[in-house]
């Protein structure tokens, strides 16, 4: 039997990764959709497991080569895309797929697979609580926290496409909501 999708979408900082991350870590039979980048790998972060971290040139030659479900140039000059591949390896194996994709990638993944999917957009109590998360979380510098803000004021009007809207305020509340909106989905 073929997997569940599950697609984690929201503004840059919001706290889908983790949302995500701790949902991986509940009895839901869910394995992580290992997305592609151009971007150079975070301290913490590892090949495989948080992303297949490529080179531009090898990014691209993937593009041509029609291997993505959905990509995008995310930030000016970064890619970021979904691997037909990485998708087919989870569902051969019968478990469900968590997707972490910006809003665009979650709306594009949704389409092509309709009500196999759930598509949840998680929403930040506010822009300037957002901006607070990103320089805390100090993985980027003062001018891409800009970048990643001003985009964000654009991606929350994407909301509505979404079949649910995850507000993420209160992380314990959050993520039993999560939990409540994934037993629900896996249900039907
Ligand atoms: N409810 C919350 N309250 C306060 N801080 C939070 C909350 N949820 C997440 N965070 C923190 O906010 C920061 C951003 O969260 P996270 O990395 O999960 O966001 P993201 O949406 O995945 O961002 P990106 O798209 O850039 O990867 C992290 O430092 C995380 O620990
Ligand atoms: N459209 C897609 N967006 C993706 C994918 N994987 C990650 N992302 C999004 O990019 C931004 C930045 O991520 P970061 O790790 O550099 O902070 C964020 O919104 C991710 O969700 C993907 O495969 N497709």
């Amino acid at each position: 039997m073929k997997g569940k999708l599950i697609i984690f979408s929201a503004p840059s900082g919001a706290g889908k990764t983790t949302i995500v991350k701790h949902l991986l870590q509940q009895d839901f039979g869910l394995e992580f959709s290992v997305s592609a980048t151009s971007r150079q790998p975070r301290p913490t972060e590892v090949h495989g497991k948080d992303y297949y971290f490529l080179s531009e040139n090898d990014f691209r030659k993937k593009i041509k080569n029609n291997e993505f479900l959905e990509w995008e140039e995310v930030y000016s000059g970064t890619f970021y895309g979904t691997l037909k591949s990485e998708v087919e390896r989870i569902r051969q194996k019968g478990k469900n797929v968590i997707f972490d994709v910006d809003v665009v990638g979650g709306v594009n993944i949704k389409k092509y697979y309709g009500e196999e999917a759930l598509a949840v957009f998680v929403q930040p109590p506010s822009v300037e609580e957002l901006r607070k998360r990103l320089q805390n979380r100090s993985t980027e510098p003062e001018e891409k926290i800009n970048m990643r803000v001003a985009k964000a004021e654009k991606e929350l009007t994407f909301a509505k496409q979404f079949d649910m809207i995850l507000i993420n305020d209160e992380l314990t509340e959050t993520l039993k909501e999560a939990e409540k909106m994934i037993t629900g989905f896996l249900s039907q």
